[in-house]
């Protein structure tokens, strides 16, 4: 029998448990908050559940052009979206519920799966051997033949802004409020801020979003970036870019952050979403001999190996790439590995990624950027998505598709999409380029008409026989 003991209850180390189990380890848990972890409890699936409400009224927002109005009793000039008010108690109570939920339901699956959850803290005690304190003070040691270490991260905190949970809130503090924010400050325009950004601009909050770049998403795709920095300044939202924000204070019943350069800006609230921090100080690494980064995150190879004999790691105390998908795979490929079965290495190059925003950004494959940069020569086409006859009976204009391909052999090497539902329509993509699949493959594909993934059936097309690196815009 192999004892495999699991720290962390997030996708990376619940879904490792599951194999563990499958391959018939013998497997313990230790998970000091909630199973399913921060993923399931404070990150991913509260905030695309207010994604959820977001995007009702995102579409209600469109409801006037394509021909509905508000009652006859209502007084001219008003939207069918000014009729609709928001209440977030109870926006907020469905989350918080739902996630709850979601938790009992991993937990009960692995429970199921002859899973041993410890509820409680672990540490490492050397490579071959876990301290369990659990949640009553008591402690047990845990002799394991495998470990993987899943701890995940949390809210990064500027030292003069710290959270109070009530005015100034990091991501997990959001679901207390029962009330619409008057003006809410987004500090940090990576996915976090402006999904936040997007979501409480789509509930008719007045929004501010302090960025530290020329553009919203200074990580994604430029040109995506542009169309969703003029989609947040169209709907009417503060965006004030190279603007780094340094403290943030309660001052009555508001709240005032200052920039670097002196500026202040007011709000009822703040949500500084400034990045993340890994979770592994404290838990015994170095005496272990397992190396870390300057910034926490432990060194990991393909297999999720660290530099410790079978101890692994997985998710974003790696910091290799923070989603919950590839915590997800990072997890089963440690357990394929570590108890002898068929494993393949992680490939980040196949990993399909989405910023819930209005409209949505999906991306796979090689980017923008590295093909500018020369690291790989492709040649691409952009569609917009205007051009879409689906996208035009549904009142859709901001948005587009680019398909990335090998220049000789016209392989689909990558994608971007930007529209409502990418996260969706993405998988087309994620296909071609996980099977290696070329343009001419793809052109060949049915799509249904009319609708939006027939645009990438049209850029598909639109690449054929069409040699040498150009980039075809449309
Ligand atoms: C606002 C937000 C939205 C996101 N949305 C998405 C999305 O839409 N899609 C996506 O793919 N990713 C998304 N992510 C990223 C995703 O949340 C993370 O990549 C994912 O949670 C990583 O999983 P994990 O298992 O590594 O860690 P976590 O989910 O953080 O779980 C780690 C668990 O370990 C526990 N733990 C830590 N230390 C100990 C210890 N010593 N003993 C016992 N237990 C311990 C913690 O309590 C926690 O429950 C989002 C992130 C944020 C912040
Ligand atoms: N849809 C998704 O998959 C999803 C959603 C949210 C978060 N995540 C993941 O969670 C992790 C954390 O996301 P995040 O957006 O919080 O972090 P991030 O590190 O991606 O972005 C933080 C942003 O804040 C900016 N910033 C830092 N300090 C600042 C300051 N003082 N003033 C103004 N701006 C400042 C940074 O320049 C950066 O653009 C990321 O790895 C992300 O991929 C994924």
């Amino acid at each position: 029998m192999t004892h495999v003991v699991i720290i962390g209850g997030g996708p990376g180390g619940y879904e490792a448990a599951l194999v563990g189990q499958q391959l018939g380890g013998k497997v313990t848990l230790i998970e000091r908050r909630g199973m399913g972890g921060a993923a399931v409890l404070t990150d991913v699936v509260p905030s695309k559940t207010l994604i959820a409400t977001a995007e009702v009224m995102s579409q209600i927002a469109r409801a006037d052009d394509l021909g509905l109005c508000p009652d006859q009793q209502e007084p001219p000039g008003r939207t069918v979206a000014d009729t609709i008010t928001v209440d977030l108690g109870r926006v907020n109570a469905r989350i918080v519920e739902l996630a709850a939920q979601q938790s009992v339901d991993i937990r009960a699956r692995l429970l199921a799966e002859g899973v041993r959850i410890i509820q409680g803290t672990g540490r490492l005690d050397g490579p071959e051997s876990v301290l369990a304190t659990h949640a009553d003070g008591t402690s047990e040691l845990l002799p394991a033949d495998i470990i993987l270490i899943a701890t995940g991260a949390r809210p990064r905190e500027l030292p003069d802004a710290p959270c109070d949970g009530q005015r100034i809130l990091n991501w997990t503090q959001m679901y207390t409020l029962t009330e619409l924010p008057r003006r809410l400050i987004v500090v940090g325009s990576g996915v976090t801020g402006a999904e936040f950004a997007s979501a409480y601009n789509a509930l008719g909050v007045d929004v501010v979003l302090v960025s530290s770049r020329n553009q919203v998403l200074p990580s994604e795709d430029e040109d995506a970036g542009r169309v969703l920095q003029s989609v947040f300044e169209e709907s009417g939202m503060t965006i004030m870019s190279r603007a780094r924000a340094v403290a943030a204070a309660v001052v009555g019943d508001g709240v005032v952050v200052t920039l670097e350069d002196g500026r202040t800006v007011e709000g009822s609230h703040v949500l500084m979403a400034v990045g993340a921090v890994p979770n592994t100080d404290g838990l015994g690494l170095e005496e272990a001999g397992i190396h870390t980064r300057p910034g926490g995150q432990i060194v990991v190879d393909r297999v999720s190996r660290t530099t410790a004999r079978d101890v692994y790691a997985a998710g974003d105390c790696t910091g290799v790439f923070n989603l919950a998908s590839v915590a997800a795979m990072q997890g089963r490929i440690a357990m394929w590995h570590a108890l002898g079965d068929a494993v393949e290495p992680l490939d980040l190059k196949v990993v399909a990624a989405n910023v819930f925003t209005a409209p949505e950004i999906a991306t796979v494959g090689v980017t923008q950027g590295e093909v500018e940069a020369g690291v790989v020569r492709a040649r691409e086409v952009m569609l917009q998505l205007g051009s879409n006859a689906r996208a035009k009976m549904q009142g859709l204009k901001d948005g587009f598709i680019k398909v990335f391909c090998l220049p000789t052999t016209g392989i689909v090497i990558g994608g971007v999409i930007v529209a409502p539902h990418a996260s969706e329509l993405i998988h087309t993509l994620s296909l071609a380029v996980r099977a290696k699949i070329t343009v001419d493959q793809l052109a060949q594909v049915f799509t249904v008409y009319p609708s939006l993934s027939g645009s990438v059936g049209e850029a598909a097309r639109r690449l054929h026989g069409t040699a040498g690196d150009e980039a075809l815009v449309y």
